[in-house]
């Protein structure tokens, strides 16, 4: 894995769905906003939503932006949200939504042009479809944007974090480092995982969330 040191913009994905991709957005968020960064976190594309206020909100796209100092329209910070908890090309599909990688795009560079930073979360991991021909890696290729990889910290992350990495590698999507979000209190050897994905990811991790994500 090749580390690129920081980036203005970056996109934040994950080992899997539930892995910490949010709670590490948020961190980050939070950390560039305290050092007087004008910061936005985008999620463009959502799935689970509640209605609230007399609208479908997602729980990820509130938390980014409660975090963010940056106020933008919802439509840009998450152009696509779905009622539905489940894998997003095929909620688009049950609403009658294509996903577009343009319209993303567009959103994206309206949200940099108001802000310092804009830390855009993916969905699921990096593999997940966002329609018949294009995928989260095709996304996070099309806004040219490097990526931050959190690793779940369970049994059977490390092959999902070499196959995410190996992915970046093929697709030379730059990737300025990994996370290691320790997700389960009762993971054995704990240690002896982070010094694998260590060895294997070919750096340490940037940063390493204990668990209840008290950053250490
Ligand atoms: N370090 C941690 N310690 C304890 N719980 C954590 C930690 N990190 C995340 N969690 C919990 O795990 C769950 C999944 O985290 P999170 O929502 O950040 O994952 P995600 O990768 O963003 O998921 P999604 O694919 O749905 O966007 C949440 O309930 C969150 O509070
Ligand atoms: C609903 C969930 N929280 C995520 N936003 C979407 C996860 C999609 C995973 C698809 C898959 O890899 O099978
Ligand atoms: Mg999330």
């Amino acid at each position: 894995m090749v580390s690129t040191g920081l980036p203005r913009h970056l996109f934040v994905t994950g080992t899997d769905t539930g892995v910490g991709k949010t709670t590490v957005t948020e961190h980050l968020i939070q950390q560039l906003v305290a050092q007087g960064l004008k910061v936005v976190g985008m999620k463009p594309v959502a799935s689970g939503c509640e209605w609230l206020a007399g609208r479908w909100q997602n729980e990820d796209v509130m938390r980014l932006t409660a975090a963010s100092n940056v106020q933008a329209p919802p439509e840009l910070v998450n152009p696509y949200c779905f009622q539905p908890a489940i894998a997003p090309h095929l909620a688009a599909i049950a609403a009658g939504v294509d996903i577009r990688l343009d319209v993303i795009q567009s959103a994206f560079t309206e949200l940099a042009a108001m802000s310092d930073v804009v830390i855009v979360e993916g969905a699921g991991g990096l593999l997940v479809p966002l329609n018949a021909t294009h995928s989260i890696a095709d996304l996070v290729q099309a806004l040219q944007l490097p990526a931050l990889l959190v690793v779940g910290m369970r049994l059977g992350c490390i092959n999902h974090a070499l196959l995410t990495a190996q992915l970046l590698q093929q697709r030379q999507i730059p990737c300025c480092g990994w996370v290691a979000n320790q997700i389960d209190s009762h993971m054995a050897m704990q240690d002896e995982n982070l010094q694998t994905l260590t060895d294997w990811l070919q750096q340490p991790p940037l940063l390493h969330l204990p668990y209840q994500g008290n950053p250490a």
